[in-house]
């Protein structure tokens, strides 16, 4: 892979405790100088080239000394999955809240904002669709990832504070069941668009749905050409381990007629 230039002198990653955020420590390095590192508890030594700032995204004080000082932020921190109202008004809309506050009031001109399918979760899997189709939320958690979308875009056209939404499918090594075969993104992949998102001249305010090169896929990237996210990877060469470990779907299952998968029918709780 062509090395990605250092577009940044130091660029925050916000829930660098989590799943994500581990895979992205070590790769985000060659994109910045200093990689300021921020979760709501405690996770460890900077090493070199890090720097941690502990943050609970809820708190607006403790959000603005997290932003200060740093010229673009990756913000993948929050509550990932489905959840209670109240945890989720807490960290992914106050805190998504919180966050353009300080980027707006400390000058940041660019945030790679993680987004989630689950914005569109009640679209079918036997639809494709692209990012000018209306928000169909499966559940709170991806409503609140709708409002980080809105938000974002009211900071850009009102503040011109540049984003990518990008709609992460699943990321994780492998893609898990035969529903992730569609929605896998490797995390050289998604380094490799968070990159893209940091590097490209012009983002403006840009939706880019979050996945390798996969056969089967319910999403068409063809919006966000400007990016210029190549995925390398693709869930392809898991095909046949996935099928020969998993059973057919039951095609009357929500899980297995919606984009969202299980999501559909969590909760409420
Ligand atoms: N892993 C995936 O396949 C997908 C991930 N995403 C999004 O990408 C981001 C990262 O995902 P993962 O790493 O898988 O999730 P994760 O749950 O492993 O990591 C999230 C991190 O955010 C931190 N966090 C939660 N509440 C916080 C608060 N109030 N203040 C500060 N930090 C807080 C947690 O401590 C955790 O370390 C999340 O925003 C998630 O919604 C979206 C779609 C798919
Ligand atoms: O849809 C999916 O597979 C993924 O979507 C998400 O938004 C979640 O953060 C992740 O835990 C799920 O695995």
């Amino acid at each position: 892979m062509k090395t990605p230039m250092k577009t940044h002198h130091r660029l925050l990653l916000t829930g660098a405790a989590g799943g994500l955020g581990s895979a992205l420590r070590d790769r985000l390095k060659v994109n910045c100088e200093t990689l300021r590192l921020s979760d709501k508890s405690s996770f460890g030594e900077a090493q070199a080239g890090e720097e941690i700032v502990l943050a609970d995204l809820a708190n607006a004080a403790e959000v603005d000394t997290m932003v200060a000082g740093v010229d673009a932020i990756v913000h993948l921190g929050g509550i990932s999955v489905e959840a209670a109202f109240e945890p989720i008004l807490q960290a992914n809309i106050l805190g998504v809240y919180n966050l353009y506050e300080a980027a707006r009031k400390h000058g940041v001109k660019r945030v790679v904002f993680a987004s989630s399918n689950h914005v569109t979760g009640f679209y079918k899997q036997s639809e494709t669709i692209h990012a000018d189709h209306p928000p169909r939320p499966d559940g709170l958690y991806g409503v609140s990832k709708a409002f980080g979308e809105d938000l974002s875009r009211f900071y850009f056209d009102r503040y011109g504070i540049e984003t990518a939404c990008v709609r992460i499918g699943s990321s994780f090594p492998e893609p898990k069941d035969r529903r992730m075969l569609a929605t896998w993104l490797s995390f050289d992949d998604l380094h490799r668009l968070v990159s893209a998102c940091l590097s490209t001249p012009v983002l403006g305010h840009s939706i880019v749905f979050g996945m390798s090169n996969n056969a089967v896929t319910w999403w068409d990237n063809s919006r966000a050409r400007h990016v210029g996210y190549v995925p390398q990877d693709s869930s392809d060469v898991f095909r046949e381990a996935v099928y020969a470990r998993t059973s057919a779907p039951d095609l009357n299952d929500p899980a297995a007629v919606y984009q969202g998968g299980a999501f559909v029918k969590a909760g409420p709780f």
